[in-house]
């Protein structure tokens, strides 16, 4: 069984709720790109999609959120390039390095305002554990077996996650409402 993620394999580690943010840092051996968060990530979720960053060898992505202002790059900022101009997520990616320094969404979004950062970047400890995992059946698409997927859950159970193939029930909330009024829908019990 391959690593889930190594923040996730021996157990998680509980972050601390006053952690005032850090820096993030590429993985080049020079000139690293650096990135400044002025608060602790939030949301931080496992993510199997295949476009978020993994670290070597893991099925999971490890991604959390921190408003954009909150987020600096403060060293070599003209190494980061956009990975896929196309997508909702703006991935700035460390040219060298590869490692995704910052996604950002810039059109209109139920998470314009937030940036998805990855905390194990950073060398300070304190950054929110991981709450749940989502886009797990993502994996398959990426050449994950599917009779492994039984598996993959109950690692996430025994780790205190629950999965999910999309969001967690929150967040698909806050999707769906920005879509409902988007589109001019009136709310109502029904
Ligand atoms: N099954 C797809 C899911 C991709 C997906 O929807 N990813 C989510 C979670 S990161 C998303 O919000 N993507 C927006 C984007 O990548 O811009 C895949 O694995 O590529
Ligand atoms: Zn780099
Ligand atoms: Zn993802």
């Amino acid at each position: 069984m391959p690593s889930i993620h190594p923040l996730i394999d021996k157990g998680l580690i509980k972050g601390d709720p006053n952690f005032p943010g850090g820096r993030l840092l590429c993985r080049c051996s020079s000139n690293q790109v650096i990135v400044g968060l002025k608060s602790n990530v939030a949301h931080n979720h496992a993510c199997g999609c295949s476009k978020c960053w993994k670290p070597e060898g893991a099925l999971f992505s490890v991604v959390g959120v921190v408003p954009r202002e909150n987020l600096t790059v403060e060293k070599n900022e003209s190494k980061l390039k956009i990975v896929d101009p196309t997508a909702v997520i703006l991935r700035h990616a460390c040219r060298e390095c590869g490692v995704h320094m910052f996604g950002r969404i810039e059109t209109a979004h139920a998470f314009h305002g937030l940036d998805f950062v990855h905390s194990e970047l950073s060398d300070q400890s304190g950054w929110q554990e991981p709450q749940f995992a989502g886009f797990v059946s993502s994996i398959i698409e990426q050449g994950f077996d599917p009779k492994g997927m039984d598996e993959v859950r109950s690692k996430f159970k025994s780790a205190g996650l629950e999965t999910y193939d999309a969001l967690s029930p929150p967040l698909m909330d806050l999707l769906a409402t920005f879509a409902a009024q988007k589109a001019g829908v009136k709310f109502s019990n029904l």
